[in-house]
C-alpha cells in the first residue's frame, strides 16, 4: 500500500457524526464507516452513536467475530492524534433508577418475608390452643 497516513485530532473526527459521514475511533484508528452504515447487522443508528468518541469499549463489548475485525481495515482512514485521545466512555443502558438511591425497601421486604410466616404460625397456635380450652 504505502499510502499516506492521515492523523486527525478527536475534534476533527467528531465532525463526521451523520449517516451521510461516520467516522468511528476503535482502538487509537479512524474508520469511516459512512458506506457500512446500511450494512451493518448491529444497524446505523449504534454506529452513529458511538461517534465523536472513542468507541473502542462499545466495539468490544458486542463480542464482534474475527469476520467483522477483519473488515475495520477496508473502512480505515488514519489515526487519532495521540495527543487528543479521549477518556473510552462506554454505552451504558440506563438501567439504574437515578431516584432509588436508598436501600430501605429491600430490607423491608426481606423483614416481610420473614414476618408474615411468623405471624400465620402465630395465628394457627392460637387457634389451636383457643380450641382446645373450649
Ligand atoms: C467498523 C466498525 C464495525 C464493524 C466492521 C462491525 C461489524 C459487525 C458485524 C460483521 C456484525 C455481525 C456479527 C459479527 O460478525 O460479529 C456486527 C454485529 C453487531 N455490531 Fe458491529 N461493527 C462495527 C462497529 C460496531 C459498534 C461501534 C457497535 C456498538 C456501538 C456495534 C454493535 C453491533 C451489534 C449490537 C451487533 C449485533 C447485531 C445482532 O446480532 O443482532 N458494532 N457488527
Amino acid at each position: 500500500m504505502g499510502g499516506e497516513r492521515s492523523v486527525y485530532t478527536l475534534a476533527e473526527i467528531s465532525e463526521h457524526n451523520t449517516s451521510k459521514d461516520c467516522w468511528l475511533l476503535i482502538d487509537g484508528k479512524v474508520y469511516n464507516v459512512t458506506k457500512f452504515l446500511d450494512d451493518h447487522p448491529g444497524g446505523g443508528d449504534v454506529l452513529l452513536s458511538s461517534t465523536g468518541k472513542d468507541a473502542t469499549d462499545d466495539f468490544e463489548d458486542v463480542g464482534h467475530s474475527t469476520g467483522a475485525r477483519a473488515m475495520l481495515d477496508e473502512f480505515y482512514v488514519g489515526d487519532i492524534d495521540s495527543t487528543t485521545i479521549p477518556e473510552r466512555t462506554k454505552n451504558i443502558p440506563q438501567t439504574q433508577p437515578q431516584n432509588n438511591q436508598d436501600n430501605s425497601s429491600g430490607f423491608t421486604v426481606k423483614l416481610l418475608q420473614f414476618l408474615i410466616p411468623l405471624i400465620i404460625f402465630g395465628f394457627a397456635v392460637g387457634i389451636r390452643f383457643y380450641n382446645k380450652s373450649i
